[in-house]
């Protein structure tokens, strides 16, 4: 029992695939919840006061020490989620990397401007929106949280912060360094939960939600929002992102994105291709046998193994399940399996990667399939391409691998996304450029460099540093009227 009475609840985390325990602790209840809010907002007004030279200084600090601990961070990456090291050492170098560039996006986009008036002075001033509760996700449980929290700190913001239920650790050791490089009391905390502790913490006194995670728990905290107008809400949901290839030359470099853009971290990533559009002609064939090749000798393993595996498991063995489910009804469906997802018998989460022809498959449904999963669809010409491409409510990534310069051109004007790229994969977005989706993949709040943008808000000030009577005033009101 807490100080409330409440009874608390044990928490665990596990290796995907197995029960060894990573990582144990205690969910917030409602009360632990309320608390941090109520500390969260008590901090704001010394956090919000104090200098933004000073507020960086934390951030560099942080930054310092997640360099130091770049190995402490990859280990319990690779615990929670099973990426392999090398994947998990890259994710723990963006995160100080995070804070040179939101430093950087708070100067370029959030600097005060200033411009003479008739009246006197106009400023825009951009201020901390307040008590921020930021909701990460397990696929990248340390670069894409501190995707939202640096750059919120540095605009002044205080942050309640709740990483995945799979994640807990990550998100634990984070806020971990954080104090150590001297944030104050109150200015960042972390409560642990699943679902319904963060639909709890959206229901308290926040000024704003940053959430990355999925459509549906999106959803769930927008309606949850629904008449809290004063409520700022950035939502980073999923994808079901088009692959698009055509007239490229070098079909050896065109495949290898192809297994990039789907199979990379499993294919949990949001920006993973889940359709690969092709235009029915022989180079689509050669493409598709290069494809299946690398299905078949792509190396999935666990994070030690030696030689290192470019896959790790799923999250979960549930996780794993979804995708073979998914590829079963779509067989159901009229499906052609070129290589079939599959278990890899070393790990109930370990999924060897998929390539199925839905191309004659009836009603194919628009879902995000997050796991190492690639659907073909084939299609007469290339406005038949751009056509299937924008056939989804999403509107994360697409990408387009191709000689033609022309065939860009009508791609970036026609296609429906937020990351458009051109012979580059689908994934790896660039942390120097914005970074969100269209339609249900988001809600016009793109975060990465942009994440500046929802931190702040901006402030129109009239200035006039001395008190005096307009030059002319207004009918109907006497100048000095109340003087005995
Ligand atoms: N667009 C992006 O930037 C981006 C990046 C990474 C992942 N994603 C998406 O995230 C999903 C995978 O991550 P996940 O499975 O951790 O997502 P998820 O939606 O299950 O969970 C994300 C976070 O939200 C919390 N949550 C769940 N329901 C909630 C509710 N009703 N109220 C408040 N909080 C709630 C979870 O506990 C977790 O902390 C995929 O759909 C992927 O595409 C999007
Ligand atoms: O899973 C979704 C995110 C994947 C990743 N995106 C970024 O890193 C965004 C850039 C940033 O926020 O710095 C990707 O595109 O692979």
């Amino acid at each position: 029992m807490n100080s409330s009475s409440e009874p608390t609840t044990s928490m665990a985390a596990c290796f995907p695939g197995t029960d060894e325990i990573v990582w144990e602790g205690t969910a917030a209840t409602a009360a632990d919840v309320a608390d941090a809010v109520a500390n969260a907002r008590s901090a704001l007004a010394g956090w919000q006061t104090t200098a933004v030279e000073d507020r960086i200084a934390v951030a560099e600090r942080f930054a310092a020490l997640a360099t130091d601990q770049q190995e402490s961070i990859a280990n319990q990456i690779s615990r929670e989620t099973g990426k392999p090291k090398w994947e998990s050492t890259a994710e723990a170098k963006l995160v100080p990397a995070k804070v040179k560039l939101a430093v950087q996006a708070y100067c370029e986009r959030s600097g005060s401007q200033q411009i003479d008036l008739p009246q006197g002075t106009g400023r825009v001033v951009y201020r901390g929106v307040g008590v921020m509760a930021v909701l990460g996700p397990f696929n990248f449980p340390a670069h894409l949280p501190n995707g939202h929290i640096v750059p919120a700190l540095v605009a002044g913001n205080t942050v309640v912060f709740k990483p995945s239920e799979m994640t807990p650790g990550t998100g634990e050791l984070l806020c971990q360094l954080w104090h150590k490089a001297g944030l104050p009391h109150g200015v960042l905390q972390v409560v642990q939960g699943d679902g319904a502790v963060g639909a709890t913490l959206v229901s308290q006194a926040v000024d704003g939600v940053l959430f990355t995670g999925s459509y549906a728990a999106g959803c769930a905290i927008h309606r949850s929002l629904a008449g809290r107008p004063e409520v700022l809400l950035a939502l980073e949901m999923g994808g079901n992102n088009p692959l698009v290839v055509h007239r490229a030359k070098d079909l050896d470099a065109a495949a290898y994105l192809c297994a990039v853009s789907a199979y990379a971290t499993a294919g949990q990533r949001c920006t993973c291709a889940r359709r690969l559009i092709l235009i029915d002609d022989d180079d689509s064939n050669l493409l598709v046998d290069r494809l299946v090749r690398h299905c078949e000798t792509l190396r999935v393993g666990l994070p030690d193994d030696d030689p290192v595996p470019f896959c790790g498991p799923l999250i979960s063995a549930a996780a794993a399940d979804r995708v073979l489910d998914a590829q079963a009804s779509w067989l159901d469906a009229g499906a052609r399996v070129l290589v079939a997802v599959c278990r890899d018998p070393r790990n109930a989460a370990l999924l060897r990667p998929g390539l199925v022809d839905v191309t004659t498959m009836n009603d194919r449904i628009d879902e995000e399939v997050f796991g190492p999963l690639l659907q073909v669809i084939r299609v007469v010409d290339f406005d038949a391409a751009i056509g299937q491409a924008n056939r989804t409510a999403y509107g994360l990534s697409a990408s387009l691998l191709s000689d033609d310069p022309a065939l860009f051109d009508r791609f970036r004007t026609l296609i429906r996304a937020g990351v458009v790229n051109w012979n580059q994969p689908t994934v790896g977005a660039s942390g120097r450029l914005p970074f969100g989706g269209l339609g249900a993949s988001g809600n016009h709040r793109p975060s990465g460099y942009f994440a500046a943008d929802y931190c702040s808000d901006a402030a129109a000030m009239l200035e006039s540093g001395s008190l005096s009577l307009p030059a002319t005033t207004l009918p109907g009101i006497e100048v000095g009227g109340n003087t005995p």
